[in-house]
C-alpha cells in the first residue's frame, strides 16, 4: 500500500518537477503567481535586463492594494512614491501581457481578498505571491506561501522555484466555540499564536484540523490560514470540503460545467490519509476560547479580554529575551501590568485588511453596530477588502449602518493595516484593528495597535474601550 501522506504532501509530490538531490531543495511548479505594486517592479526590472518575458502571463494575476488610496478614486494621488509604484505596475502589467485589476477596476481589492472571490485560489494548487500573507489562500486547501522579489522575478520567468520541504505540522481544534458570534476564527488563531508564539511554527506548513475548523466558514478559514505566518509558518491549510467546493463553483476563474465535477473529485483525494504523520501536533481547546486581544507589540503577546495587561515575568516564562521584550512593549504600547484589557480606551478602529475585511467579517460586525453610535472620543472606519466586498455589503445595506453610527466607510485596499498610504495613526494614537501586524510604528510611526476580531472591533467602537462582546451578542 502506498505510504500514508498528508495534504501538504500530496500538494507537493504533485508539484516537484526536479531535485538535484535527496534531502536538497527542489524546483516546484507554480499553479498561480498574484503580484502587487510593492514587491514586482525591481523583478520586472530583471527580466527586462535579461531580455525574458513573462513564461505564463495567463498564470499571474496583479492588483494594487497596498498604496491605494481609500478616499475617492477619481482623485490624483499625491504621495510620490505610491503614484510610482502603481504607475510602474500598470506599464509593467501591459509590457508583459498580465491581467491587472487596476485602482478603477470593479475587481480591484487586497491580493488575498480577490484570489479567492474571481475562483483563481483552488485546492490542489501552489500559489505565490510576492507577500507573507498568502498563507490566507491555504484555506482552500492549496499550498499557498509569500515569496521575496528575486523568487517574484524567478517564477515570472520560468513559472517553478525552488524550495527546501516544509515540516508538516497538525493544529487541532478540539470542541467547538461556544458562542460563535462573540468567539470567532480571529480569536482561534490569536490564541494559536500567543501558545505557540512568532517564531512557533517556523519552517513548517501547518494544517488546521478538527470540528472547530470543518464547521466554519472559507471567510473563516481565510483568517485563521491569513495568520499562519505570524506563528512563524511558512504556509497554513485546511483540507477542501463541501463549503469549500460550494463557496469555489461558479467562479469567474474556477472549473467549470463537468470540469468543475471532475476537479471535485481529485480535490475530495487530497485529505491526509487517516494514518499519515505530522512531524509535529498541538491540540487547543476551542470550546474554552474568549475573545483575545494583543496587549504588546508582536501577535503572540495576546491575552483574553476578561484578564489583565499580563508583568513581564509572567510572560516571559523565564525566558529573559521575552522579559524584555515585554517590558519595551508595555512602555511602548503606554501600559501598565494588571491593568483589566476592559479598562484601555481608545481613538481609532479598524475594521480591514485581508484578514478581516471580506463581507461575513462586516455582517457580524455591523450586528453590533446596528442602532448604535460611535464613542465621541474614537473615530472609526471600515474599509471593504475589494471592491466586490463593498458593492455586496451595500447591497445589504451595511454601509448605511456603518455610516449612520459614525463610521467612516472607505475604497477597497490595505489602508490602515500598514502605513503605506495616508491612512495611518498619528504618534501615541491607539487603535483596536482587526489586522493582523503590531509591531512598533505598523500603522503609522508612533502608533499602537491591538489586533482583535471585527466584532470586538466593533463593541470597542462603540464604547471607547474593550468590552467582552459575549455580553454583546
Ligand atoms: C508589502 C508586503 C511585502 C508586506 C508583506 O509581505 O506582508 C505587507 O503586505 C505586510 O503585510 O507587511
Ligand atoms: S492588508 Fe495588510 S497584511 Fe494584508 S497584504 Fe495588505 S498590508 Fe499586508
Amino acid at each position: 500500500m502506498a505510504q500514508a501522506r498528508t495534504i501538504f504532501e500530496k500538494i507537493w509530490d504533485s508539484h516537484v518537477v526536479h531535485q538535484e538531490k535527496e534531502g536538497g531543495p527542489s524546483l516546484l511548479y507554480i499553479d498561480r503567481h498574484l503580484v502587487h505594486e510593492v514587491t514586482s517592479p525591481q523583478a520586472f526590472d530583471g527580466l527586462r535586463m535579461n531580455r525574458r518575458r513573462v513564461r505564463r502571463p495567463d498564470l499571474t494575476y496583479a492588483t494594487m492594494d497596498h498604496n491605494v488610496p481609500t478616499t475617492a478614486r477619481s482623485l490624483p494621488i499625491v504621495d510620490q512614491i505610491s503614484a510610482t509604484q502603481i504607475r510602474t505596475l500598470a506599464d509593467n502589467c501591459r509590457e508583459f501581457g498580465i491581467t491587472l485589476f487596476d485602482m478603477h477596476s470593479p475587481d480591484q481589492g487586497i491580493v488575498h481578498v480577490i484570489g479567492p472571490e474571481l475562483g483563481l485560489t483552488i485546492p490542489g494548487t501552489t500559489i505565490v505571491c510576492g507577500d507573507s500573507h498568502t498563507s490566507t489562500h491555504g484555506a482552500f486547501g492549496a499550498f499557498a506561501l509569500g515569496i521575496g522579489t528575486s523568487e517574484v522575478e524567478h517564477v515570472l520567468a520560468t513559472q517553478t522555484m525552488w524550495m527546501d520541504k516544509p515540516k508538516t505540522f497538525a493544529v487541532n481544534f478540539v470542541g467547538r466555540r461556544k458562542n460563535k458570534h462573540a468567539v470567532t476564527a480571529k480569536d482561534m488563531v490569536l490564541y494559536l499564536i500567543r501558545t505557540i508564539g512568532t517564531a512557533g511554527g517556523t519552517g513548517s506548513v501547518l494544517e488546521y484540523r478538527g470540528e472547530a475548523i470543518s464547521e466554519l466558514s472559507m471567510e473563516n478559514r481565510m483568517t485563521i490560514c491569513n495568520m499562519s505566518i505570524e506563528g512563524g509558518a511558512r504556509a497554513g491549510l485546511v483540507a477542501p470540503d463541501e463549503t469549500t467546493f460550494d463557496y469555489i463553483r461558479d467562479r469567474r476563474y474556477a472549473p467549470k460545467g463537468e470540469q468543475f465535477e471532475r476537479a471535485v473529485e481529485y480535490w475530495k483525494g487530497l485529505r491526509t490519509d487517516e494514518n499519515a504523520k505530522f512531524y509535529r501536533s498541538i491540540t487547543i481547546d476551542t470550546a474554552s476560547l474568549a475573545p483575545q486581544v494583543s496587549w504588546g507589540t508582536n501577535p503572540g503577546m495576546v491575552v483574553s479580554v476578561n484578564e489583565s495587561v499580563p508583568a513581564p515575568d509572567e510572560f516571559a516564562k523565564g525566558n529573559e529575551n521575552e522579559r524584555k521584550a515585554a517590558v519595551r512593549a508595555l512602555e511602548y504600547m503606554a501600559l501598565e501590568s494588571g491593568t483589566p484589557v476592559t479598562d484601555i480606551k481608545l481613538d481609532r478602529v479598524f475594521i480591514g485588511s485581508c484578514t478581516n475585511s471580506r463581507l461575513e467579517d462586516l455582517v457580524e460586525a455591523s450586528v453590533v453596530v446596528k442602532g448604535r453610535r460611535v464613542s465621541p472620543r474614537v473615530r472609526a472606519m471600515v474599509v471593504p477588502g475589494s471592491q466586490q466586498v463593498k458593492a455586496a455589503a451595500e447591497k445589504l445595506g451595511l454601509d448605511k449602518i456603518f455610516k449612520d453610527a459614525g463610521f467612516e466607510w472607505r475604497e477597497s485596499g490595505c489602508s490602515m493595516c500598514l502605513g503605506m498610504n495616508p491612512d495611518i495613526l498619528a504618534p501615541g494614537e491607539r487603535c483596536a484593528s482587526t489586522s493582523n501586524r503590531n509591531f512598533e510604528g505598523r500603522q503609522g510611526a508612533g502608533g499602537r495597535t491591538h489586533l482583535v476580531s471585527p466584532v470586538m472591533a466593533a463593541a470597542a467602537a462603540i464604547e471607547g474601550r474593550f468590552v467582552d462582546v459575549r455580553e454583546w451578542l
